[in-house]
């Protein structure tokens, strides 16, 4: 139980990636400003699982208490397979827990936020002063959109990736018509193979998240940031349709007994919810605000009637074809599915001087690709109307996320350990958008009603059938390839040419590429739909648009309908972006930070670096 009410400016409901920054900014530019953030989960400073890069995918498996793991319905388009996610759930959210993987949106993207949805100061102008003021891109920049000095480090490995460098390679020469490209990042163009960075700072080799970098090296000397951990935000209390405060309990415990004496905390000037993509929603219905059908079935009593709430969910999502991997390819499978004994001598060499495999996310080169003519032909109709209504006259926006990442992903391999790559593909910008509800009008820790839809529209799966083909083309040229991890790879017809083998050689540069029957597409249909995950990337469910069309924001970040009460996390992007999301949320949480000092009448917090 916490202590008796009290009274701070502005409450932060969720301290996520997002709300760090926002928090951050402003306890700095603000000293007398008395700001309160609530954090459903534990803190992150010094939690090796989050420090030290390499240790990603181990927690991801284990799914600890730093995560929320969302399950959704049963889903037809995957043959009734279930298909989760999970966020971060400690302060700074899922940039404590991903993947580091540095992938920022196409300008576009952000234009398209400003010209078709109205939203005034959201456009690429805006928003890339404020990305450049949030990073330290710690390498030779050869544009103008990287920041020199931002509390968020972004470097490129330094050793320890040469499967990325053959896949580089073979890329140049197999793949000629798209060729390298200098900067992966630039935001202006795509389709160009090139070298990856990561979220990790080069200098110490530990992960760059916004707790680390706004909110840890100021909580000691800013008395006048209040971080509260393990305590989950209910719902939203209002003084007629102003906010004027947050009812809470403990995030651990006794669960009953915390729901039947939550506290309270009230907000004379804000509160702001960045509780990501699932909480922000529940935390605005449990409030009142939301669909009068999803808010009667809850028996919660409606204070604004907000059908956009919890709809429009958006995700990307993945398929991952592992490969074998000659020996001498550096690979983090020691690191992920070795004991701690194995991995100590990597902790040992990370501790000294924050370099080798342990400071190493594994995916080092990438590709944001677009289609050729050819290959528009080899996905087939379904995804005609979607590429010229979104992709035809953008070039900057890639279809889809190919990356080749150093380590086999998935649960460990049955037999001796072995060394393996994978060549995961990830859907830029996918048709299906899902939903997601409360449960309970009263109980926080209830499960959501929720369904991202995966595969709902047909071209989804048809640009994933055609990703698969591509990347696997890719793949069986690298000089470290040693063949297909069968099992993780579509189940072909007996005697199909197509099939896949272990242990087996590259082929030749020039080589045939595999000639594929319509029995063989319809083997990566049925793969994709067993396999077909989440990145992870949620988000759209409290959309920044126009109220009349489903929108839950104004592009002041302020919700319809009340007063003093903003959403400020992923759940607001009215579209999604062509790319992973970490970039985004930093985008939001700066703006944001913008957004409420002009707001609260503080200086210091400028638009740009
Ligand atoms: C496993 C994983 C891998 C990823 N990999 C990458 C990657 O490689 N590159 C990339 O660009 N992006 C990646 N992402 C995505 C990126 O990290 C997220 O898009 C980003 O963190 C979202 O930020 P946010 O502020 O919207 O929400 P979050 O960071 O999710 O923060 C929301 C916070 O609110 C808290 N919360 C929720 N409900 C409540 C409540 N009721 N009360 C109090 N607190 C609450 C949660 O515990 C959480 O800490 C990954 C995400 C995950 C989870």
């Amino acid at each position: 139980m916490a202590e008796a009410t009290k009274t701070f400016d502005v409450i932060f409901a969720g301290g996520g990636a997002a709300a760090c920054i926002i928090a951050g900014r402003l306890a700095v530019a603000d000293p007398a400003l008395k700001i309160l953030v609530l954090e459903a989960g534990p803190h992150s400073r010094n939690n090796q699982d989050h420090e030290q890069p390499a240790r990603f995918f181990s927690a991801l498996g284990r799914c600890g208490e730093t995560f929320t793991p969302y399950v959704p319905k049963a889903n037809p388009k995957l043959d009734g397979r279930v298909s989760s996610t999970v966020t971060g759930r400690c302060l700074g959210g899922g940039s404590n827990v991903n993947v580091m993987n540095y992938c920022r949106a196409a300008a576009s993207d952000y234009d398209d936020w400003e010209t078709v949805y109205g939203n005034k100061g959201w456009g690429s102008k805006s928003l890339i002063p404020l990305l450049r003021k949030a990073e330290t891109y710690q390498a030779v920049s050869t544009n103008d959109t990287h920041g020199k000095a931002g509390p968020i480090k972004v470097s490129f490995a330094k050793g320890g990736h040469n499967l990325a460098n053959e896949w580089l390679g073979v890329t140049e020469s197999f793949d000629q018509h798209r060729g390298q490209i200098d900067d992966v990042n630039a935001l202006y163009a795509c389709d160009g193979y090139g070298r990856l960075a990561r979220f990790i700072d080069g200098k110490t080799g530990k992960r760059s998240d916004t707790a680390s970098a706004y909110i840890y090296p100021i909580l000691d000397t800013h008395k006048n940031l209040d971080v509260q951990v393990r305590k989950r935000v209910v719902r939203v209390i209002f003084d007629g349709k102003r906010a004027v405060g947050v009812e809470y309990v403990d995030d651990e415990g006794d669960h009953v007994r915390a729901l039947q004496s939550p506290s309270v905390a009230h907000a004379s000037r804000l509160v702001v919810l960045c509780a990501g993509a699932f909480g922000s929603p529940a935390i605005l219905e449990r409030s009142g605000i939301g669909s009068t059908s999803i808010l009667s079935k809850n028996d919660v009593q409606q204070i604004v009637d907000l059908p956009g709430v919890g709809e429009h969910l958006m995700d990307h999502y993945n398929i991952i074809p592992n490969y074998f991997a000659a020996d001498y390819g550096d690979t983090l499978d020691e690191i992920w599915q070795g004991t701690e004994a194995e991995v100590k001598p990597f902790v040992d060499q990370w501790s000294q001087t924050g370099q080798g495999l342990l400071a190493h996310n594994g995916v080092d080169a990438g590709i944001r690709i677009r289609p050729t003519v050819d290959d528009l032909k080899t996905i087939g109709p379904s995804f005609t109307k979607r590429w010229n209504d979104c992709f035809a006259n953008a070039p900057d926006k890639p279809i889809m996320i190919m990356v080749i990442v150093a380590g086999y992903m998935g649960p460990p391999p049955i037999g001796p350990r072995q060394k393996f790559f994978n060549t995961t593909s990830i859907t830029a910008c996918p048709m299906s958008k899902g939903y997601t509800h409360i449960t309970s009008g009263v109980n926080p820790y209830a499960v959501l009603d929720y369904d991202p839809c995966y595969l709902h529209e047909e071209a989804d799966l048809h640009v994933m059938r055609w990703a698969y083909k591509h990347s696997r083309e890719l793949a069986r040229r690298m000089p470290a390839y040693r063949g297909e991890l069968v099992s993780s790879h579509p189940k072909f017809p007996e005697g199909s040419e197509a099939a896949g083998k272990a242990p087996s050689r590259p082929v030749p540069i020039d080589g045939p590429k595999i000639k594929y029957t319509e029995a063989d597409d319809r083997a990566i249909d049925e793969y994709v739909k067993q396999t077909v995950s989440s990145t992870f990337h949620s988000a759209g469910t409290c959309a920044m648009k126009p109220r009349a069309q489903g929108g839950v924001v104004d592009d002041r970040l302020n919700v319809y309908g009340v007063e003093g009460l903003k959403v400020a996390d992923m759940s607001i992007i009215p579209e999604n972006v062509t790319a992973n999301t970490y970039n985004t949320a930093i985008a939001i949480g700066e703006k944001a930070a913008v957004i409420i000092a002009q707001e609260l009448g503080i200086k210091g917090v400028p638009e740009s670096d």
